[in-house]
C-alpha cells in the first residue's frame, strides 16, 4: 500500500457466542489481514459480554480491530459477508436477528463516511448504543477525537465497563498478536 490517499481508516467490531469463540475470532482476524491491500494494525482486548437484544443465548466474546485497507465500504461489507458466510454462519429465517452466531463482523467507522443505507450504514447505527462495542474501540482508537466528535460518549461507555455486563476476557498482546499473523 503506497498511495496514503487511497488508504481507510477502518473498526471492524466482532463478535462470537456459538462453538470455539476465541479461534473463530483470531480466524477472522487472520483472514482479513491475508486480504490484498488490507492490513490489520491494531487488535483489541477480548471482553466477554451478556447478549443484548435477544437474551437467551451464551455469553459473547467481543473485539474490535483497527484496519487499513484500499477496498471500497462496499467491497469491504461483501467481503466481510462472504468470511461469515465462509465461518459457518448461518443467515435466513432459522437465525434469528440479533441470536447466536459463530461469527458477526460490522463495519464501525469508515474514515470519516457517513452514509444511511440499508445494504451500508455508516457509523454503524447500533454502535452508542453498545458497550461491548464501545469499550474494545476506546481502548484502541489512537486519536478518538479525530474521527468523530464522541470522546465524551466513549469515556463514559469506558467507564460502565463491568456495570453493562461487558467484562475484560483476556488481554491482547497486538505486538505479538501481529507478530503471528505475518507467519
Ligand atoms: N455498518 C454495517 N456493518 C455491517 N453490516 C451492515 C452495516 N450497515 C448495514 N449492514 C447490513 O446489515 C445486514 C445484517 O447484518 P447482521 O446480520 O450482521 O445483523 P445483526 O448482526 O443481526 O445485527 P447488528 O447489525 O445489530 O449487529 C448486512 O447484510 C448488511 O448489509
Ligand atoms: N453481547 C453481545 N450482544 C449481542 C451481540 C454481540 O456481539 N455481543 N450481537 C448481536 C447482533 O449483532 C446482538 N447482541
Amino acid at each position: 500500500m503506497t498511495d496514503a490517499s487511497s488508504v481507510h481508516q477502518v473498526y471492524i467490531a466482532l463478535g462470537s457466542n456459538m462453538g470455539e469463540r476465541e479461534r473463530q475470532l483470531m480466524e477472522a482476524i487472520h483472514s482479513i489481514h491475508q486480504w490484498e491491500n488490507t492490513n490489520v494494525i491494531r487488535i483489541s482486548d477480548i471482553y466477554e459480554t451478556d447478549p443484548v437484544g435477544y437474551m437467551d443465548q451464551p455469553q459473547f466474546l467481543n473485539m474490535v480491530i483497527y484496519v487499513q485497507t484500499e477496498m471500497s465500504p462496499l467491497v469491504l461489507l461483501h467481503r466481510l459477508l462472504q468470511l461469515e458466510l465462509q465461518m459457518g454462519r448461518e443467515r435466513g429465517e432459522q437465525s434469528e436477528r440479533f441470536g447466536p452466531r459463530t461469527i458477526d463482523l460490522d463495519i464501525l467507522l469508515y474514515d470519516n463516511v457517513i452514509t444511511d443505507e440499508q445494504q451500508l450504514t455508516l457509523p454503524h447505527p447500533r454502535m452508542m448504543e453498545r458497550a461491548f462495542v464501545l469499550i474494545p474501540l476506546y481502548a484502541i482508537m489512537a486519536h478518538p477525537h479525530e474521527l468523530y466528535q464522541q470522546v465524551s460518549v466513549l469515556t463514559a461507555a469506558a467507564q460502565r465497563s463491568g456495570k453493562e455486563g461487558v467484562k475484560l476476557w483476556k488481554t491482547t498482546n497486538w505486538h505479538k498478536e501481529l507478530e503471528l499473523l505475518e507467519n
